[in-house]
Order: C-alpha cells, then sequence, then structure tokens
C-alpha cells in the first residue's frame, strides 16, 4: 500500500477521491490554486466550492504548488484534459522519482496531438509508471459513500493490484485491465454523447430517442474507439458502456446539463456559464471530431453534436439529418 499520496485539484472529481482514498491512505494532500479553498480544507475539513457538504477524513489536507506532490509514492491527475499536459510539466520541473505512480483521472483527448492523457503522462515522465482511472463515477455520488465500480488500466500487473487496494471502499470495488487505450477513449467518447443525450432531453424526444440514441452512440464509441486503439471487450465495460449510461441519464452528468441547456434553447455559452464547472464534452467534441476524421472512421453522432456546438446548426435540424440518413444494416 502506498504510504501517502497527492491529488492535482480541488474540483468535484478530486474531492471525491481525496475522500475515498483518504480512508486508506494516511496521508492525501490535494494540491490546489485557490487560497480559501485549500484553507477551508486545512481548517475545516470541507472544499468550500466543490461538494462542499462532505466532511473530508482528518488524512486529508491541501496546499498550492507542485514542489507539494512531487515527493509522494502516488499522485493522481484530476484536473482537466486541457491543462493535463501543463500540469505534468510542472511536476516535473517540481522533480519526480522514477518510481512515483502517477495516475491519469481526466476524460478527454487533447486537441491537436489526439493525444490521451496516459500519453501525456509517458511523455513527459517516460520512465515512471503509469496508469488511468475510469468508470461511472460520478464524484457526488463517490463522495457520499455510494455504491459504485471502476477500472484501473496499468499494463504493469503488479502496480495494477497495488491501485486496486487503493481504490478498494466497501462502496468502491475496482477491476483491472491492460488497456489503456480503450478505457481512455471510452471515458473520452461518452462525453460527446453525453451532451447529445441532454441535448434529446431538452427537445423532450421521449425515452425511446434516447435509448436508441445512446445504443447507437455505444456501436459509433465502439467502431472509432477500436480504430484509435482500444479492444472491442473494453467498450462493453465500466470504462466503456458503464460510463456511457451514467452520463447519459444521470442528471449530475455536467456533460448532460450542458446538453440540456442546449435543447431548451440556450446558447452554448449560456450553458457552460451556468454550469460553472468542466464538462470535458464541449472541447472534446472538437478533439474527438478532429480524432475521427482524421482517422477516416463514420461519426454521425459526433458530427451532429459538433454541428450543434460550433457550425450553429438548430439541435432539431441536426437530429432530423441523423433520422434521415441512408438506410444501412444495425451491425456493420
Ligand atoms: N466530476 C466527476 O464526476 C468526474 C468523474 C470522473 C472523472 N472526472 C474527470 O476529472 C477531470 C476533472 O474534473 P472535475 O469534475 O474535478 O472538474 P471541476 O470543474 O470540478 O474542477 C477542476 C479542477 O481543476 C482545477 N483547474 C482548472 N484549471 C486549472 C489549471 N489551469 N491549472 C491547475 N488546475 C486547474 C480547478 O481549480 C479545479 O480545482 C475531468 O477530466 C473530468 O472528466 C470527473
Ligand atoms: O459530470 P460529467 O458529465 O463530467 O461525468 C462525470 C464522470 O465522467 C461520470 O463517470
Amino acid at each position: 500500500m502506498f504510504s501517502s499520496a497527492a491529488i492535482l485539484g480541488t474540483g468535484s472529481f478530486g474531492t471525491a477521491l481525496a475522500s475515498l482514498i483518504g480512508s486508506r491512505i494516511s496521508d492525501v494532500v490535494m494540491i490546489g490554486r485557490d487560497p480559501v479553498t485549500v484553507d477551508s480544507i486545512n481548517l475545516a475539513h470541507r472544499n468550500p466550492r466543490y461538494i462542499s457538504d462532505i466532511d473530508l477524513p482528518e488524512s486529508v489536507r491541501a496546499e498550492i504548488g507542485m514542489n507539494h506532490a512531487s515527493l509522494h509514492p502516488l499522485i493522481l491527475f484530476c484536473v482537466p484534459t486541457s491543462v493535463t499536459r501543463q500540469a505534468a510539466t510542472d511536476l516535473a520541473e517540481a522533480g519526480v522519482p522514477e518510481e512515483t505512480v502517477l495516475v491519469s483521472c481526466a476524460k478527454g483527448i487533447e486537441r491537436g496531438t489526439g493525444d490521451r492523457m496516459s500519453v501525456i503522462l509517458k511523455e513527459v515522465f517516460p520512465n515512471n509508471p503509469v496508469a488511468v482511472l475510469s468508470g461511472p463515477n460520478h464524484a457526488e455520488e463517490i463522495a457520499r459513500d455510494l455504491a459504485t465500480c471502476a477500472v484501473i488500466g496499468c499494463t504493469n500487473e503488479s502496480i495494477a493490484c497495488q491501485l486496486q487496494e487503493v481504490f478498494t471502499a466497501p462502496h468502491f470495488r475496482s477491476y483491472t485491465s491492460d488497456d489503456l487505450p480503450g478505457i481512455e477513449l471510452g471515458g473520452a467518447i461518452k462525453n460527446v454523447y453525453a451532451i447529445a443525450a441532454g441535448i434529446a432531453s431538452g427537445l423532450n424526444l421521449g425515452d425511446n430517442a434516447i435509448s436508441a440514441l445512446v445504443t447507437r452512440a455505444l456501436a459509433e464509441m465502439t467502431r472509432l474507439g477500436v480504430r484509435l486503439g482500444g479492444r472491442v471487450e473494453t467498450f462493453a465495460g465500466l470504462s466503456g458502456v458503464g460510463d456511457l449510461i451514467a452520463t447519459c441519464f444521470s442528471a449530475h452528468s455536467r456533460n448532460h446539463r450542458v446538453g440540456l441547456a442546449l435543447g431548451q434553447g440556450k446558447s452554448l455559452e449560456e450553458a457552460v456559464n451556468a454550469l460553472g464547472m468542466v464538462a470535458e464534452g464541449v472541447p472534446n467534441t472538437l478533439s474527438i471530431y478532429e480524432a475521427a476524421r482524421d482517422a477516416g472512421v463514420r461519426t454521425p453522432i459526433i458530427d451532429a453534436v459538433h454541428a450543434i456546438l460550433y457550425e450553429d446548426m438548430p439541435a432539431a435540424w441536426a437530429l432530423s439529418q441523423l433520422l434521415n440518413r441512408d438506410p444501412r444494416p444495425e451491425n456493420e
């Protein structure tokens, strides 16, 4: 078991994971940017901005600055994917031993490179073990000890088992896998479909329509994810269909909430501003749309979300275009 851990990010997921691992590890430091948040975590054991009604374990404290993270044997990345590379670079400058285990908990791919987060971490820390954590894991529920499962991706079996021990609690069961591409791509791509499901709810399309959308989204996610390097069975697992269901049907999902606002006629700017948190599907609609184009994969649902978010296409029009494509077999 790890003697201590650092969590980069004092947002929703960082807070939920601090609550989860703080009962297993006696020294957990959250690295933040906001002095008010850091002080409140240290003095009141509560995060005033995110999931503010839960008490964090006594083992959890907070600091500002990567130098407070660099010497812990386990470091979790819980910052948005758009800043993961910068956070990793800042951390590397603080000096990290080669045996430190780095875990990406963020869900998205980098725009421009199409890199998954574990690829970025491997680029910045070529000699360190790198792992990923994903699954149907709404922070708000984990922090309240509501049951769920997750998958830990790591190619080193012994480290995967150590991480499994860290991410185990009476209400939290984790599995291991060595398919990092499949795990990360499922977690990234499902964010776009959660926006689509939110739009469908906002348009009051009904349960049949949303179920059909999510089913076709799984087929599309699998087609794209396999082309980008994931294994087909991973998309049928916790980080694939499991997380797809969680985000497409949950009121907790920030991506779903952005979609709902769009379906109800709000602009993207209004929807994002009203949310006030990171909805990875918004930037990732761009990065995943571009990755799909580069790979030559047919992705009509992602294309429709891209058109609504970035080409000013009215949601109802995008829907009618989706439904009126040429007929084809279900499985191809
Ligand atoms: N919230 C969830 O339920 C959940 C679950 C699983 C995975 N995730 C993933 O975790 C990642 C973080 O999501 P979140 O929900 O915690 O987001 P959030 O909006 O709740 O918090 C983001 C955190 O990152 C920090 N941050 C933002 N920009 C930064 C920068 N430039 N440098 C350093 N820190 C910065 C913010 O201060 C904040 O502490 C996302 O990739 C998300 O997909 C979230
Ligand atoms: O709130 P969302 O839409 O970012 O989803 C959070 C997690 O990815 C759910 O597993």
